[in-house]
């Protein structure tokens, strides 16, 4: 998808919605246990409730791999069932020495045809620059990730006074065809987001860490909006275990809406 597209699918939904597909076999109902493939059908119906206010989905790809092969199959079976103008990203933080980085790019890219993946950039630019080589495809690369632990290296200083984060920023713009480059920037940084933004203006961010992390959607979208929204932020347990029961499909379009309509006074708010 190129970024014409995404941006217009964000404006025609007023939305900037990435629904998180975290899809656990022991959280879904039991109900759905006896089925062929209990995942897709949970994903499924997932999709059916929240697509109209979605702009992207995202399956984390542990969910997957840890089922094996039938987690594989649900996995292909969800990105078909995507519309084909929501924005798909592959949460797979992969990252390799060149040839490595190649092949999971043919994997997710070509075999899978997803329109984006996650990369951990800690191996350099050998280890990044083969994914960038996808026409339309995306990189988003982790920048400065919602969990306690990125105090342990993003946010410490190395010895030119800087944040690894920002390290990481301004190092990767010199990298290949960076325009098709986005970061993964955690909802519970707060200001932070701020100073991300005044580094990388025009690149979108993938935001994790409102819903069941207790990020703020206001706080990101004041610090983090740009002229193009230049957002997508993910919820993933908040929307799809909004309940366990058989309710659990309305459950999760409610919770969606909710996003959505925050974020279209938002948009309104904020977009410059
Ligand atoms: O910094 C990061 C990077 C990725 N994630 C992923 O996003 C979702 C968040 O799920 P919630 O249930 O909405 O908390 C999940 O797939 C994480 O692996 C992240 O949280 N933080």
């Amino acid at each position: 998808m190129t970024k014409a597209e995404l941006i217009a699918q964000i404006e025609k939904k007023s939305s900037f919605l990435c629904v998180g597909l975290d899809t656990d076999i022991a959280k879904i109902p039991s109900y759905l246990h006896s089925l062929p493939d209990p995942i897709f059908e949970f994903n499924r119906q997932i999709i059916d409730h929240t697509a109209e206010y979605a702009v992207a989905y995202k399956p984390n790809i542990a969910f997957y791999e840890a089922m094996g092969p039938k987690g594989w199959e649900s996995l292909q079976r969800t990105l078909e069932y995507i519309p084909k103008d929501i924005f798909t990203i592959a949460d797979a933080k992969r990252g390799d020495i060149g040839n490595t980085s190649g092949l999971y790019a043919k994997a997710f890219f070509e075999s899978m045809e997803f329109d984006s993946i996650t990369v951990a950039p800690y191996m350099g630019v050998d280890s990044v620059k083969p994914f960038l080589e996808f026409e339309n495809k995306w990189v988003i690369l982790l920048a400065l990730t919602s969990n306690a632990g990125s105090h342990d290296f993003q946010l410490t200083l190395s010895k030119n006074g800087k944040p690894l984060f920002q390290e990481v920023l301004e190092k990767s713009q010199q990298w290949g065809n960076h325009a098709n480059m986005m970061y993964v920037v955690g909802a519970t940084r707060g200001e932070k987001i701020a100073e991300v933004r005044q580094i990388v203006p025009d690149h979108f961010f993938l935001v994790p860490g409102v819903g069941a992390q207790g990020g703020s959607l206001e706080e990101v979208a004041r610090y983090g909006m740009n002229k193009d929204c230049g957002l997508l932020v993910n919820s993933s347990r908040g929307i799809i275990y909004a309940s366990s029961d058989g309710d659990f499909a309305l459950r999760a379009g409610e919770e969606a809406k909710k996003l959505q309509e925050e974020m279209k006074i938002l948009l309104q708010k904020y977009m410059n």
